[in-house]
């Protein structure tokens, strides 16, 4: 059996290597000629999956080790027959410790003494917003969830849900949705001149979905306005090649890897194993836990010194702190030469990223703290030292 995989899913040999022969090749450019004569197609996000790339192939079964499957064709795939599994909520822990990361760094942009005095409007409450959402309401924020979808598929709920109007009063708007265009609610440019307008400099914008949630352009216009919001960009249109302009205007800027903590990679990979196994009838021998690594920094202690806020902030911050990948991002556009420089360069942060544990990978020592100061931690999702 031949298994082509993109080169970037980690553990291919770990997961696959007993299954068959794996070819890997690059997501971004994996051609017709690459996938004809595979049995097994493993994908990330950056590859078109559709007629052009497996009509004519032996291609029976195709993975991908992400949430999002706007790069795949579902319906032409079901046409052919072709099995296909994503990878649902693999990465959602890492997305939702990316904004409260952010959060962090917000607030104490703000100089605010409270964080959780924000009111933060979460658009889209699927696994990535449901996960952030538990977190921000054991913190003690105020959460408004806007899932039109949702709303209409659970009645009984409706009043859990909010309009996209009324998300766009929060202090923050974080951005959850796939990238949809002909559905009920389609969310291609959802967030477009008009939303952008109502928007004031007190306010905060998170995009993590997919970039073209907002109307980029627009974005850019709105941001030459003197009452503009404060914007953080993980995702972008027209990835890799995104605009420098806007890349110069917004405050955070990320290479779309608020989903790539190890563990959520490692998760998608185990997802896609288990799909295959499935596929072809054989048992599930592995798991994602054999392959993470001991973390680089295993525990932290506080005192009974230690203040809330800056505790929780110092502990998160320590597992990820995005402005790293912020500068990362700045100092590679300004290197490069062209727009073809600048992709090539934002897929290569991309591929290289380096390994970045999650919270739960942190045991934490809390020595002579309140009880309130235990929840932060447990609710950020943190281990407590016991
Ligand atoms: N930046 C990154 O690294 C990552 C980005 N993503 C993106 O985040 C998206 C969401 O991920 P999950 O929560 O796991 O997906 P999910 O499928 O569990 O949830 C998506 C939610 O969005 C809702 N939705 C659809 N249309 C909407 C609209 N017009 N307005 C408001 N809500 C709407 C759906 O009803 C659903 O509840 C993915 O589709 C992917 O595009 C996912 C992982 C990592
Ligand atoms: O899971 C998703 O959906 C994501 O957005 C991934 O984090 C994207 O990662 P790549 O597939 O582009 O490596």
């Amino acid at each position: 059996m031949l298994i082509v995989a993109d080169e970037n899913i980690p553990l291919l040999e770990a997961f696959f290597g007993d299954m068959g022969q794996i070819r890997r090749v690059s997501g971004r450019t994996m051609s017709a000629a690459d996938v004809r004569d595979a049995d097994v197609l493993l994908v990330r996000s950056v590859t078109r999956v559709d007629k052009a790339l497996l009509e004519g192939s032996r291609v029976r079964f195709v993975g991908t080790a992400t949430i999002g499957t706007d790069h795949v064709d579902l319906a032409w795939l079901e046409q052919n027959g072709i099995r296909f599994s994503a990878a649902p909520g693999c990465n959602a822990n890492s997305v939702a410790e990316y904004v409260l990361a952010v959060l962090s760094l917000y607030a104490e942009l703000q100089v605010m003494d409270d964080w959780t005095q924000l009111s933060v409007g979460i658009v889209g409450a699927g696994n990535v917003g449901s996960e952030l959402a538990e977190k921000l309401l054991r913190l003690g924020f105020t959460v408004k969830l806007c899932d039109p979808p949702r709303a209409m598929q659970e009645p009984d709920r409706e009043h859990a849900f909010t309009s996209l109007e009324d998300a766009l009063t929060c202090d923050v708007v974080t951005l959850h949705t796939p990238l949809t265009r002909n559905t009920a609610h389609p969310t291609y440019h959802m967030v477009d001149t008009p939303e952008l307008a109502g928007l004031t400099p007190d306010q905060l914008l998170i995009n993590a979905g997919r970039g073209g949630v907002i109307s980029n352009s627009a974005l850019s216009e709105r941001l030459k306005q003197p009452d503009a919001p404060l914007v953080a960009l993980d995702v972008w249109e027209q990835e890799p090649q995104i605009s420098a302009e806007l890349l110069s205007q917004v405050w955070l800027a990320t290479p779309h890897i608020a989903g790539y903590s190890f563990e959520g990679k490692v998760r998608g990979t185990e997802m896609v194993y288990q799909a295959v196994c499935q596929f072809l009838g054989l048992p599930v021998r592995k798991k994602a836990g054999q392959f993470l690594p001991q973390p680089a920094l295993s525990k932290a202690v506080f005192t009974s010194a230690a203040d809330e806020q800056t505790a929780v902030w110092t502990a998160l911050r320590a597992c990820y702190d995005p402005r790293s990948d912020d500068a990362r991002l700045r100092k590679v556009m300004r290197l490069a030469r062209s727009g073809e420089e600048q992709g090539v360069a934002f897929d290569r942060l991309r591929r290289d990223y380096p390994v970045r544990r999650e919270c739960s990978s942190l045991k934490v020592e809390l020595k002579g703290s309140s009880r309130s100061l235990q929840d932060s931690f447990r609710a950020a999702g943190f281990r407590l030292h016991a």
